[in-house]
């Protein structure tokens, strides 16, 4: 899958908004995530996930840099997530179904805190981004 000129600015700039809040910005995404979709939660049983809490800010500043990492490799970004692919498909095995529901959170948290930034044409970008992102992620599969 490649990218427009057009879309790589457009996620590179958001990119640069988001980077230096990545905790907050993955902790708002996970608790979205958790409240829409409580089915969610199976996966993190071990996690404290109220409100604020340390774990949603540590394993949502993890997931926010790793998509901040194939936001800065977007012409490579199953090299930038080779580990994070093995994880997902040989240990975690999430359903992949919940890859776009976590998306669809992580937009929503984007278009919330940058509402200038995230138009119609951002906002298509991060989407398609977002399923490259989750398509490498279960690339592994079997
Ligand atoms: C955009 C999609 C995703 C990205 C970028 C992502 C990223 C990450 C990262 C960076 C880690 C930490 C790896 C490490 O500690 O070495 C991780 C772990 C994990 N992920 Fe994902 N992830 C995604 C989607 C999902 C989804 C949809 C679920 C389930 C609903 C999920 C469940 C988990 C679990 C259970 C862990 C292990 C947590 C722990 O015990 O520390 N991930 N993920």
């Amino acid at each position: 899958m490649t990218f427009s000129s057009a879309e790589k600015a457009a996620i590179a700039s958001l990119w640069g908004k988001v980077s230096g809040h990545t905790d907050e910005i993955g902790a708002e995404a996970l608790e979205r995530l958790f409240l829409s979709y409580p089915q969610t939660k199976t996966y993190f049983s071990h996690f404290d996930l109220s409100h604020g809490s340390k774990d949603l800010r540590s394993h949502g500043g993890k997931v926010v840099k790793a998509i901040g990492n194939a936001a800065t490799h977007i012409d490579d970004i199953p090299h930038a997530l080779s580990a994070l692919s093995d994880l997902h498909a040989f240990k975690l095995k999430v359903d992949p179904g919940n890859f776009k529901l976590l998306s669809h959170a992580i937009q929503v948290t984007l278009a919330i805190h940058f509402p200038a930034e995230f138009n119609a044409d951002a906002q298509a970008a991060w989407d398609k981004f977002l399923a490259v992102v989750s398509a490498v992620l279960v690339s592994k599969y079997r």
